[in-house]
């Protein structure tokens, strides 16, 4: 996808996990420098952390954040969002947009809690983001004007790749992407706990798993590659490849990756539930 100018200064409300992970990629792709960048923080040495990591605009203020922001980021857990959103609407301006990273507070909730002349989006983002190999799922309010949508493209394009969706479809993405790359780092968790449990030595086992990934997604990386392909490569038939796959599948792979998925997704659903049961009783 081609890269766009993303509308300075980009404004994430929240400087947590995700919204330094979003800082990180925005920077490393050379569209953004740290002074288009303003994150809020509610610590001021969590403030000192990013300043000094990143070279940010550090405040403590929601409101003035927003104030002539060119894409409003809310990167707050659901705990904190309607309060956040509250502060945050008389300071907003027609032709605005404001995007959501909240797992679990749908777009009716959000629209019904922000101005009607601000375009809403919601973005699922994952931890690759930081090194721009994000693929961040967007689903756009009923509201949004093109412009809107452009600019929030840029920023995820700026960190990986956007992909626009059905809101139902980006709930499947909490517990897939979203929380995909937990998996992952489990795997590679597991993989080495089996070396150990045959005798290696833990630091050689941690790096020989990880080192297995990282080469794997590499592979996976390059331009036509197919996991077919890709495993036919390694299991000779009848072979000791062959073997470990066949024991996967007896002992339920698919199964236990289809319940977490599951679970997660169920999770997000319940949790949005409830929120829209808050939302709708006045504060
Ligand atoms: N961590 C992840 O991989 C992903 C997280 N998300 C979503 O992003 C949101 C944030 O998640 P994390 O970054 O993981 O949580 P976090 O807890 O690391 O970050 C939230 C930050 O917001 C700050 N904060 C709370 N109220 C504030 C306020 N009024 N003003 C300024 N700062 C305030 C907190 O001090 C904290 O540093 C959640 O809604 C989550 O669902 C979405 C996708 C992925
Ligand atoms: O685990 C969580 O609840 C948050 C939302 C998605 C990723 N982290």
């Amino acid at each position: 996808m081609a890269l766009h100018p993303v509308p300075s200064p980009v404004a994430l409300l929240g400087g947590g996990k995700i919204a330094e992970a979003l800082i990180q990629g925005l920077l490393r792709s050379g569209l953004v420098r740290p002074s288009d960048v303003r994150v809020t923080v509610r610590r001021s040495e969590r403030g000192e952390a990013l300043r000094s990591r990143h070279g940010v605009h550090v405040l403590m203020d929601n409101a003035q954040a927003v104030r002539g922001a060119g894409v409003v980021l809310l990167a707050v857990r659901q705990a904190q969002l309607r309060d956040l959103m509250a502060v945050i609407s008389p300071a907003l301006a027609p032709g605005q947009t404001v995007v959501s990273l909240s797992a679990d507070v749908r777009l009716a909730q959000l629209e019904a809690a922000l101005p009607s002349f601000v375009s809403v989006i919601r973005a699922m983002p994952h931890t690759p983001v930081r090194v721009g190999a994000g693929v961040t799922p967007l689903t756009a309010g009923t509201r949004v004007m093109e412009a809107a949508k452009r600019a929030v493209e840029s920023v995820f394009a700026a960190t990986g790749q956007p992909l626009w969706m059905s809101e139902e479809a980006l709930t499947v993405c909490t517990g897939v992407s979203c929380t995909g790359p937990a998996y992952v780092f489990r795997f590679v968790e597991a993989l080495a706990q089996a070396a150990v449990a045959h005798g290696m030595d833990a630091a050689e086992a941690a790096a020989l798993a990880k080192g297995t990934l990282i080469g794997a997604a590499k592979l996976l990386a390059e331009p036509d590659a197919a996991t077919p392909r890709l495993i036919a490569e390694i299991a000779t038939p009848g072979g000791i490849t062959e073997a470990g796959l066949l024991a996967m599948e007896a002992e339920g792979l698919p199964r236990v990756v289809g319940e977490a998925v599951s679970v997660a997704i169920q999770r997000t659903r319940e949790r949005a539930d409830a929120n829209a049961a808050a939302y709708s009783t006045p504060k």
